[in-house]
């Protein structure tokens, strides 16, 4: 299937000042993308280019197949970081305006609203002003907005900030719930443990490029160094001299119980059947695993390694 967004090389110039240097990022249809990247990579600007809020200096934008235009952008909802609404405006009221521009019906947008209102526990807030709600309840308020209208394409700029763990979650399984149905939905972020629970893809850019762009799994896979760990009883310093010709590094947890963990770094040519079966010898092992790297491990070290060839 076609991919959903083409972003080809795009720049962007604002004045002595590069935003966007030839960007370009693939989007597949029904993902969860994040767009990563330090303050000030780019990632707004791509965002308006996206949204047809900037125009782009050089560099194509495909949207569903063809080049995009002002009219793609009804099939597309963007949650801005900065959040605009009326204060002075009922929230049901204003929620039907909103719903209202996005092409909706007033009785659709009624019927509608409420089932969201409904499920995000807001209903009893229909008749108050905007300025009476809580920064979390806008925020709902405003996400509802963003998704009534089923864009086929979902831009959120930091969609979890300013909510409760329970809230965020709640966000979380709706985001999802919206790809399950058929969105694609661009996530930018820089809470990275987010990106490791519902990003499938990532583009990470930094000073304007794109530094590092692939799925989140062999990402963390790629950048994991070999590393894996040993849950076992037993004598530690047993297991790491007899692991010793495997492995450069180990780092071993503060015991829990009779139970202990060792993480290792294995050389490329280690079998990990050969660590397991010495690690066997030398002690009870209860579990073995491969250690993924964080997102956030990527993110730092990705960006200081091009700091650093700059
Ligand atoms: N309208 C503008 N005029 C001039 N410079 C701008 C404008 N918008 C953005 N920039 C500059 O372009 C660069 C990229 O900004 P952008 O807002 O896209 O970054 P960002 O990745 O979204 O950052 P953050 O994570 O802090 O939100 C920054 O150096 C910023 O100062």
């Amino acid at each position: 299937m076609d991919n959903i967004l083409e972003v080809i090389g795009v720049s962007k110039h604002y004045t002595g000042h590069k935003a966007l240097d030839d960007v370009s990022i693939s989007i597949a249809p029904g993902t969860v993308y994040g767009l990563l990247g330090p303050n000030g990579a780019g990632k707004t600007t791509l965002i308006r280019i996206i949204n047809h809020i900037t125009a782009p200096d050089s560099g194509t934008v495909m949207f569903d197949g063809h080049t995009l235009t002002a009219d793609d952008v009804s099939q597309i909802g963007y949650l801005p970081e900065e959040r605009g609404l009326y204060k002075k405006m009922k929230v049901g009221e204003q929620a039907i305006f909103f719903a209202r521009l996005k092409g909706l019906s007033k009785a659709d947008a009624t019927t509608q609203l409420k089932r969201w209102f409904d499920k995000f526990g807001i209903s009893d807030w229909w008749d108050k002003k905007i300025e009476e709600l809580s920064k979390g309840m806008a925020q709902k308020v405003q996400f509802i907005v963003t998704v009534l209208h089923r864009p086929k394409l979902l831009i959120f700029d930091e969609p979890f900030s300013g909510f409760d763990p329970i809230n965020a979650n709640l966000l979380k399984q709706e985001i999802l719930q919206l790809r399950d149905e058929g969105s694609t939905i661009i996530f930018s972020t820089h809470n990275m443990g987010s990106v490791e629970e519902i990003c499938s893809d990532i583009t990470l850019i930094n000073k304007g490029k794109n530094i590092l762009t692939g799925n989140v799994d062999e990402l963390r896979h790629r950048f994991s160094d070999g590393r894996c760990s040993l849950t076992f009883t037993g004598d530690p310093r047993l297991l790491m001299e007899r692991l010793q010709p495997m492995s450069s590094e180990f780092f071993l947890d503060e015991p829990k119980g009779a139970e202990q963990r060792l993480e290792l770094k294995l050389a490329p040519e280690v079998k990990l059947r050969d660590v397991i079966a010495a690690a066997n010898e030398a002690t009870d092992l209860i579990e073995v695993g491969r250690v993924m790297a964080s997102m956030n491990d990527i993110f730092i070290k990705t960006v200081k390694q091009t700091e650093n060839n700059d």
